[in-house]
């Protein structure tokens, strides 16, 4: 089963590749001229079918199931931000470095060293079969201060529930075992064995 992976995020790419292990799996951009895709959705669940639809319309295989991945981090004593605003919090064309320091300024602004946040992931099918989603969430806190280099995108401040580390000090595995992605993607999986299957 070949799965093409609607995201030009490589901290997306390696954590999706390693959960589908044994899967043939491309990214769109090893097919074809990668191409920037407006995310307008108002919801994580939106703007993850928007991009897995776009992927599916430009691929000459109609058969190919693309899989699509939207996500981001919560605080909810900030009104829920950044959420699906979590690329884009420092500015357009803001990196992963950007947002993790306008985020940690936020916090400690308000006095904040600590606070209670969570990480959401919405992953889209654009399938032969039709179009589906899925969610995984991640609980834990937000700090107001980077620890660790692992990871991407807001790991080094985030700290797990249950845990004293950052994900930013976790090795990759132990990310993958409690993630919002890996969540999500096991529904994914459940849902894409049981189309085939149906076939
Ligand atoms: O496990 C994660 N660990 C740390 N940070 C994370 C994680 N998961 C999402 N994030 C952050 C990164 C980015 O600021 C935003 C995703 O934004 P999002 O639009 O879904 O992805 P993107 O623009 O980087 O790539 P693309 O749209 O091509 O998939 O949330
Ligand atoms: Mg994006």
């Amino acid at each position: 089963m070949k799965i093409v992976l609607a995201t030009s995020n490589k901290g997306k790419i390696r954590e999706i590749k390693a959960f589908l292990e044994g899967f043939d799996v491309v990214g769109f951009d090893e097919l074809m001229t990668p191409f920037d895709i407006d995310e307008t959705g108002a919801t994580f669940k939106e703007n993850a079918l928007i991009k897995a639809r776009a992927v599916h319309e430009a691929l000459e295989d109609k058969n190919a199931i693309v899989l699509s991945d939207d996500s981001g981090i919560s605080v909810p004593l900030l009104g829920g931000e950044p959420g699906i605003y979590s690329a884009r919090y420092a500015g357009i064309g803001a990196n992963d470095k950007d947002n993790l320091a306008k985020l940690i300024a936020t916090l400690s602004a308000r006095g904040v060293a600590q606070t209670p946040a969570f990480y959401t992931a919405a992953i889209a099918l654009a399938t032969p079969w039709g179009e589906f989603s899925v969610h995984g969430w991640m609980h834990g806190h937000a700090i107001n201060e980077a620890r660790g280099e692992n990871g991407f995108g807001y790991d080094p401040m985030f700290i797990p529930e249950g845990y004293t580390t950052t994900l930013g000090e976790m090795d990759a595995q132990s990310k993958r075992d409690i993630s919002h992605r890996t969540r999500a993607l096991k529904h994914a999986m459940t849902l894409l064995n049981t189309l085939k299957g149906n076939q």
